[in-house]
C-alpha cells in the first residue's frame, strides 16, 4: 500500500439539481484514474470515484488497508476535503443518520472484527473559529493546545463498535452545524474524530493513533454575511493553511513546515508528517456551477498526492526497566555524599547532603562554620581515591536546633567549626571534635576535654582580635591603613585572616610550637567542689596567659598607628610581628554613622503659634481658573475688574454648557444640569437674582455662589441680595 493516497470522490446530482437542469461538468474515467473538469482540466490521482461509488466500495478500497496499517502500530489519518455540500460529511459518516455507513462506521467495525487482545479509547473535537473544543466534555469545554496537542481532550474507553458510536453521536450532538446556500445542514467546525488502538505483543505494548478528520467546506464568504461570514473565513484560513503545510510536504527538501500557522495544522502535526500514513478523499460536486471549487479541491487532492511519506513502525511501549543510578560513585565519594552538614541558621533544612568534589574548597558565607576549610580536609592529590588520612575529622550531622536539650550558644556553635581545632593539636582534635559534636554534652570534671575546646575556642576568639597582623605578614599589598579599602576588599580581608590564620602552615606551627595554650589556662579541677567557670572567666584567664605568653592585651593596643605598627614580640623560638593596630579592623557602616556626633540645638527658634491657628484663604481651582482669566485684562481698575468678572460669570451662567457651567465654582455636574434644565424651560437667565427662582437649588445656593465666586453686585442686584 501506498503511503499517500489521494482521492476524488464526485457526489451525484441531487433531485432537486436534476430538475432545476444544472449543468455536469465532472467526467470520471476509473481506468486512467483521471477526472476531467468540464472537458478542459483533467487530474490524475491514486483513486477516483463517481457519484455510483458505495460506502463500502470506498472504505475497502481506500481505508481498509490503512486499518490493517494501525493496528500493526503505523498512526494514520483520513481526511475529507471539499467545498461545502460536497459530501464529506456524507463520507467520513459523521453525520448521525450516516452514522452507520461512514468511514467512522465501517472503521471501527474493522478494528472490534478483526483483533484480539487490544484496547479502543476514542476521543473527539472541533476546530470552531480556531478554537479547539472538546466534543465529549460536557459543555463543550475550549480546550488550549500546548506542544501541538488539546490539553485536557477527553479519552473514552469503548468496548464494541456500538459504544464507540454512541460516544460518537454524543459528540456530534455538540458540533456546530449551521445552513449555508449549498448545504441545510452545513458542518461549520472541522471534526476530528480519533481511535486510539492499544495492543499487548510480545514484544510489548503500542499504541497507534487513527485519525478520521471531517474539515468544514471551503466556500466562498463574498455572497454571506454576519456570523456565517466570520466562520467562513476561519474555515477558509484553517484551510489555507492546510494547503501551506501540504506543499511543504510535497516539497523536496523543505525543512520547515509550518504547523503552528493555524490550529488545525497544529492539531494535525502529530498525524501529517511523513511518517505516517496518510488518505485524502476530495470530495467534488458535479456541478458547473462549482468548477472553481472544484478545481481548487482536485489542486490540493494533486498537492497531497505529491507528498512523500515513509511511515515508520509505532512506538512500541516496551516495559521501563527498572530506574538505576545515572552514574556509580565511588566508595569514598559516596561516603561523603550521605554526609550532612547542618547550619545553626538553617533549621528547616536540616539535613542536606554535601555533594562536592573533593579538591574544592567550601568556602560559602551562608555556612561559616565551614568556611576556611580547604585543601587540608580533602586532599586534591587523587581527587576520587582520597588514600591521605584527613586532618581534621569529617563533620558528623550535627544536632538540630529545635531541641532544647541539645540546643547551644553561639560560641558552642563556633566551637564546632572544623578550622577551631587548627588551634589545638593534630592529635587530640578529631577526639575533641567529635566529643563537642556529642549531642548530650554534660559538663563535668572528667569532660575536661570539652572545657579545652570552649577554652581552644576563647583562645581563638583572643587571638582574632590579632588577626589584622596575620593578614598584613601574608598579604605583601595589604592595603594602606590611612584609606579605607572597599567593602569586597575588607570583606576578601575578612576571608583571608581567618583562611590565613587556621590554615596557613606557619601560622599553625606558631600556635602549635608554642607550649599548648589550653594548658596556659590554670584549671586545677577538684573532683568534689568543681564548678564549670563562666565563659568570661575562661576569657579573662586565657587573656592573662597570653599576656603572660607575650601577647599583648586588646587594650594595650589602642595606639596611634604610627605606634603600633609592628610591634615584635617573642613567641616560644620564633618572632611574632603584632600588628595591633585597632584601626584597621572594618567597621560596619552602620556603626560609623552612629558614633558621628549629630547636631544638638540647644534653642530651637520660636514660632509664632498664632500663624499655624491663622485660617488660609480657600482657593479653589475653579476660582484660580476664574481669577487667571481675569489677570489677562490690561490695567483694569478694581471697579472694572469687578464688572468684568461678573459679565464673565452671568454669560456663563446665560450661555454656558454643561462644562462651562461646572467650570464655575460651586457648581457641580447636577447643579449644572439644573440651571440648564432652567434656561430650556424658562428662558436665559438675566441677572444673578434670577439664580433664586431656579426650582432644585438650595435657598442660601446664591448667597454661596456669589461669594464663591467673587461677585459683588451693585445697585438694585445689591439690594434684592
Ligand atoms: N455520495 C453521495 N451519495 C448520496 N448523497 C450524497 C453523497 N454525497 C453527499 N450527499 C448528500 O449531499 C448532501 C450534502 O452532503 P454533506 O453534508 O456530506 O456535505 P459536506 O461536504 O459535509 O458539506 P459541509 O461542508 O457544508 O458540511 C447531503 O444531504 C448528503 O446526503
Amino acid at each position: 500500500m501506498e503511503a499517500v493516497v489521494a482521492a476524488v470522490r464526485c457526489r451525484p446530482m441531487t433531485t432537486a439539481e436534476e430538475l432545476s437542469g444544472q449543468n455536469h461538468a465532472i467526467t470520471i474515467t476509473p481506468d486512467s484514474k483521471q477526472v476531467i473538469v468540464s472537458n478542459e482540466r483533467a487530474f490524475t490521482l491514486n483513486h477516483v470515484y463517481s457519484g455510483e461509488a458505495t460506502q463500502n466500495h470506498i472504505f475497502e478500497e481506500l481505508v481498509e488497508p490503512v486499518i490493517n496499517k494501525v493496528m500493526l502500530g503505523f498512526n494514520a489519518c483520513v481526511m475529507a476535503y471539499g467545498q461545502t455540500g460536497s459530501g464529506k460529511t456524507f463520507t467520513m459518516g459523521t453525520e448521525v443518520k450516516a452514522a452507520s455507513a461512514g468511514v467512522v462506521h465501517n472503521a471501527l467495525q474493522k478494528i472490534f472484527v478483526s483483533s484480539t487482545d487490544f484496547e479502543v479509547h476514542v476521543s473527539f473535537l472541533e476546530i470552531y473559529k480556531e478554537e479547539v473544543l472538546d466534543l465529549l466534555s460536557s459543555g463543550k469545554r475550549k480546550l488550549p493546545v500546548i506542544d501541538f496537542k488539546p490539553k485536557g481532550l477527553s479519552l473514552i474507553s469503548v468496548r464494541d463498535v456500538d459504544s464507540a458510536l454512541a460516544v460518537m453521536e454524543k459528540g456530534l450532538g455538540n458540533r456546530h452545524v449551521g445552513a449555508t446556500n449549498a448545504n441545510l445542514h452545513s458542518s461549520r467546525s472541522h471534526a476530528v474524530f480519533t481511535i486510539h488502538y492499544t495492543k499487548e505483543t510480545t514484544e510489548g505494548k503500542f499504541t497507534s493513533k487513527l485519525y478520521l478528520v471531517d474539515l468544514a467546506g471551503c466556500e466562498c464568504v463574498s455572497d454571506m454575511s454576519g456570523n456565517t461570514k466570520r466562520e467562513g473565513l476561519m474555515i477558509n484560513k484553517g484551510l489555507l493553511q492546510l494547503g501551506i503545510v501540504m506543499s511543504a510536504l510535497s516539497s523536496p527538501g523543505q525543512d520547515h513546515i509550518p504547523y503552528r500557522n493555524s490550529v488545525l495544522t497544529s492539531i494535525l502535526k502529530d498525524t501529517l508528517s511523513p511518517q505516517n500514513f496518510l488518505v485524502l478523499i476530495a470530495c467534488i460536486s458535479p456541478l458547473e456551477v462549482d468548477t472553481a471549487m472544484t478545481l481548487n479541491s482536485l489542486q490540493f487532492a494533486s498537492r497531497v498526492g505529491n507528498i512523500k511519506c515513509n511511515p515508520e513502525a509505532g512506538q512500541v511501549i516496551k516495559p521501563r526497566p527498572p530506574i538505576t543510578t545515572p552514574f556509580k560513585l565511588p566508595g569514598s565519594y559516596k561516603k561523603r555524599v550521605n554526609t550532612t552538614i547542618d547550619t545553626p541558621g538553617r533549621q528547616g533544612k536540616q539535613q542536606r547532603p554535601i555533594l562536592r568534589p573533593l579538591n574544592k574548597t567550601i568556602d560559602s558565607p551562608r555556612t561559616p562554620h565551614v568556611r576556611g576549610m580547604t585543601k587540608q580536609f580533602w586532599p586534591t592529590s587523587t581527587p576520587f581515591q582520597n588514600t591521605a588520612k584527613p586532618l581534621f575529622a569529617e563533620p558528623t550531622p550535627i544536632p538540630k536546633r529545635n531541641d532544647a536539650a541539645k540546643r547551644r550558644s553561639s560560641s558552642e556553635w563556633d566551637a564546632l567549626d572544623i578550622s577551631t581545632s587548627t588551634v589545638v593539636d593534630n592529635a587530640t582534635q578529631v577526639k575533641n571534635q567529635e566529643e563537642v559534636n556529642q549531642t548530650n554534652i554534660v559538663p563535668s570534671s572528667e569532660n575536661e576535654t570539652w572545657l579545652r575546646s570552649i577554652i581552644a575556642d576563647v583562645i581563638r576568639e583572643e587571638l582574632k582580635s590579632h588577626s589584622t597582623f596575620l593578614s598584613q605578614t601574608h598579604r605583601q599589598d595589604g592595603p594602606s591603613p590611612t584609606k579605607k579599602p572597599r567593602r569586597s576588599t575588607r570583606l576578601a580581608n575578612t576571608q583571608v585572616d581567618n583562611s590565613s590564620f587556621f590554615n596557613h602552615e606557619a601560622d599553625a606551627t606558631i600556635v602549635s610550637s608554642s607550649p599548648n595554650h589550653t594548658n596556659h589556662v590554670q584549671l586545677q579541677p577538684d573532683s568534689d567542689d568543681f564548678k564549670i567557670p563562666s565563659l568570661d572567666s575562661i576569657r579573662r584567664s586565657v587573656r592573662i596567659s597570653l599576656v603572660g605568653a607575650g601577647f599583648s592585651e586588646a587594650s594595650e593596643t589602642a595606639k596611634p598607628p604610627q605606634q603600633s605598627q609592628q610591634l615584635e614580640q617573642t613567641t616560644g623560638n620564633r618572632n611574632v610581628c603584632l600588628d595591633t593596630s585597632e584601626t584597621r579592623v572594618p567597621v560596619r557602616r552602620s556603626t560609623r554613622l552612629s558614633v558621628v556626633p549629630r547636631p544638638v540645638y540647644t534653642e530651637s527658634p520660636k514660632m509664632d503659634k498664632s500663624l499655624l491657628n491663622a485660617r488660609k484663604p480657600k482657593v479653589t481651582k475653579k476660582a484660580a481658573r476664574m481669577s487667571t482669566r481675569l489677570s489677562i485684562l490690561p490695567n483694569a481698575t478694581p471697579e472694572v475688574a469687578q464688572k468684568n468678572l461678573n459679565d464673565l460669570v452671568l454669560d456663563i451662567l446665560k450661555l454656558g454648557d454643561l462644562k462651562k457651567l461646572q467650570s464655575l465654582p460651586t457648581i457641580g455636574p447636577k447643579t449644572a444640569v439644573v440651571i440648564s434644565n432652567h434656561r430650556l424651560l424658562h428662558g436665559p437667565i438675566r441677572s444673578f437674582k434670577d439664580l433664586k427662582n431656579i426650582q432644585g437649588l438650595s435657598a442660601n445656593f446664591t448667597k454661596r455662589f456669589l461669594w464663591a465666586n467673587n461677585i459683588v453686585l451693585e445697585g438694585d442686584d445689591e439690594d434684592d441680595e
